[in-house]
């Protein structure tokens, strides 16, 4: 029951969105701190929703985050090197893949949000530092 209505604002937040006329999907183009921005509002309306916020507390979200990177290890453990795009792996484990990496991203962003920090302009200005 839990899961079903977890599903529902799951899609009710991250898919039906997506669609309104104000979201990035209609706009031509979009910079990498608009999207940015638009994913952490999002995450934050996700979790506002349901209440979650007390729970996501900088700590919380930080051991959310390092179990996804455990996940997302996992899909490759035992597996040997494999080739760019994946020619070998099968759709389920692509599926599962996407799934885990976007599991690590929304909760990085979640995590740089409620610590108050801009990780797209970091993210910009340690990309100029690293050149
Ligand atoms: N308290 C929570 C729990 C989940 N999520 C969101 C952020 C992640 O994108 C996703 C993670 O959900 P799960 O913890 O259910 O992890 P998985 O999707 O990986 O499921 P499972 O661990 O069963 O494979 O849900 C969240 O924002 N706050």
């Amino acid at each position: 029951m839990l899961q079903e209505n977890f599903t529902f604002h799951f899609f009710e937040v991250f898919g039906t969105v997506e669609v309104t006329s104000s979201s990035l999907a209609n706009k031509g183009t979009c910079s990498v701190a608009e999207m940015m921005f638009e994913l952490s509002k999002r995450l934050a309306e996700f979790a506002e929703l349901r209440g979650w916020d007390k729970y996501h507390s900088p700590r919380n979200l930080l051991l959310a985050l390092v179990g996804e990177v455990g996940e997302l290890s996992e899909i490759s453990q035992w597996k040997g090197e494999v080739a760019k795009g994946l020619p070998n792996w099968s759709c389920d484990d692509k599926e599962q893949l996407e799934e885990d990496l976007s599991d690590v991203l929304l909760y990085l962003m979640h995590v740089a949000d409620v610590y108050g920090l801009d990780l797209g302009q970091a993210d910009l200005t340690k990309i100029i530092e690293n050149a």
